[in-house]
């Protein structure tokens, strides 16, 4: 049985938190004092400490945080929950920045008690130094299926994400736009608890702020003008499962502190009701903002950045794994053929080679639309490296507001063989259409096809 030290001068706080404890199947401690904590730690084997921040008169928090880096330095490795008041939250943010697990705010509920020793301790029990895991071994462990790779910065990565799925922490998970974060927070739901139960995503950067509560919270009929009919919040269709909120950075001050006080409670008031709800769901959030840069500018809120990262996996950007491109390609390629029906479909070496000299500063998303863009366009079976010039040279959102390639970058001849190409493929190879949809005679195709050296 797993044991909790509770530390606190209120008997009747130690009283209370002891049988939820108890009742959670915990074995409990009790101490009325930093001094009496220290001595029960250093004779008893504990397993996690849940204190007070405040003893005696005192409300400053100091004799809490003396406590806290106490039982950090002496044993580091026993987790520590803080409870502090809803007004202190920032000691409950210097206290996670000296090592505690987590915080809890007064006035708590026994479930976000349980629920945080729960989390803490399982993450404790996980937090073993990682192995060099090939990427068979931990497919034999976990479910990755969709995640493509084997980079040793993505195969640690993975591991950290198979051990922390079980428990319920809150992941935050950052790296540039397009590296494959929602990929990795899909990943994480499959492999958690809660994997039969529903995930929900929210893209925060898509709600304006004035519907956010709304969005989030459901609303009840005639709650605003446009409330015709009751509405589910996402939260309550998160509800058991787990809520995925991506583009967190986009979250604009006010909202912020509306989205802390359902993580931090556990509970919600939809819009126009005055009825709280308790809601269980496992957060993962993910940006591609630099969130400490944000919060040294003031325009994101630590506490919440606390509350959403006990675990925090950073994505590498794809030139930063050249190694997988080759892998991801493949697989795209296998993709896009299916797609477009193209059987047979390979990668000359010259492309492959190609494609791993670029720099992607889209990412995956970037490699995966510029195969496409070439299967699509490319007649062959074997795509060259100067399928994706072409390909690449003429897509669209080049940066050009009439949508043609930058004045340079493409002779007129090329523009009209990547444009044969692109209506070959459109039509499937029938040349009678391909010369109609392009305004020129068979006759002039064939002369065109000869000249560039496509076969059909
Ligand atoms: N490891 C991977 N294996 C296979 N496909 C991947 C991988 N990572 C990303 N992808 C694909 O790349 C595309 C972009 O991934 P995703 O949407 O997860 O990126 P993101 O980091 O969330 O992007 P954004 O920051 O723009 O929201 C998706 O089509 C996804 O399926």
């Amino acid at each position: 049985m797993q044991t909790v030290l509770i530390v606190d001068d209120d008997a009747s706080v130690l009283v209370s938190l002891g049988l939820v404890l108890k009742q959670a199947g915990y074995g409990t401690r009790t101490a009325k004092s930093p001094t009496d904590a220290m001595a029960v730690l250093k004779k008893e084997r504990i397993d996690l400490v849940l204190q007070d921040m405040n003893f005696s008169r005192q409300t400053t928090g100091n004799e809490g945080m003396a406590l806290l880096q106490e039982i950090k330095t002496t044993f580091p490795a026993i987790p520590v929950i803080l409870i502090t008041s809803w007004g202190s939250i920032s000691l409950a943010v210097s206290g996670m920045q000296a090592g505690a697990s987590d915080f809890i705010t007064k006035p708590w509920t026994n479930e976000q008690i349980v629920q945080s020793v729960r989390t803490a301790l399982k993450l404790a029990s996980v937090d073993v130094p990682l192995k060099a895991f090939s990427r068979e071994e931990l497919d034999k462990q976990y479910d990755f299926s969709g995640v493509v790779g084997r980079d040793p910065k993505l195969l640690q990565l993975l591991q950290i994400i198979g051990r922390v799925s079980a428990t319920d922490a809150s992941v935050l998970i950052t790296g540039e736009s397009g590296t494959g974060k929602e990929v990795i927070a899909d990943a994480i739901h499959r492999n958690s608890l809660r994997k039969n139960r529903p995930l929900v995503k929210v893209n925060l950067g898509s709600i304006p702020s004035t519907l956010f509560e709304s969005e989030l919270f459901g609303h009840v009929k005639g709650a605003f003008t446009d409330a015709r009919a009751d509405r589910k919040g996402r939260f309550e269709e998160a509800h058991t499962g787990t809520i995925f909120l991506d583009e967190i950075g986009d979250l604009d001050f006010s909202c912020q502190v509306k989205l802390l006080r359902v993580l931090q409670e556990r509970t919600f008031e939809v819009v126009g009701s005055n009825k709280s709800r308790n809601v269980d769901v496992r957060v993962v959030s993910a940006t591609n903002k630099n969130l400490m840069d944000m919060i040294a500018r003031e325009e994101f809120r630590e506490d919440l950045y606390y509350r959403l990262n006990l675990i925090s996996v950073h994505l590498p950007a794809l030139r930063e794994r050249r190694e997988d491109i080759p892998l991801l390609a493949r697989h795209f390629l296998q993709m896009a053929a299916k797609t477009y029906r193209r059987d047979n479909m390979e990668l000359s070496e010259n492309a492959l080679r190609w494609l791993q000299s670029r720099t992607f500063p889209g990412n995956i998303r970037e490699l995966k639309h510029t195969i496409e863009r070439a299967v699509i366009m490319s007649p062959g079976q074997v795509l060259q490296a100067d399928d994706f010039n072409l390909a690449n040279a003429i897509q669209p959102g080049t940066p050009s507001k009439d949508n043609l390639p930058e004045v340079g970058t493409m002779s007129l001849e090329d523009i009209e063989k990547a444009m044969i190409l692109k209506a070959i493929t459109h039509h499937a190879g029938n040349i009678s259409k391909v010369a109609e949809s392009l305004g020129m005679s068979r006759f002039a195709l064939y002369r065109r096809l000869e000249k560039f050296g496509i076969r059909v």
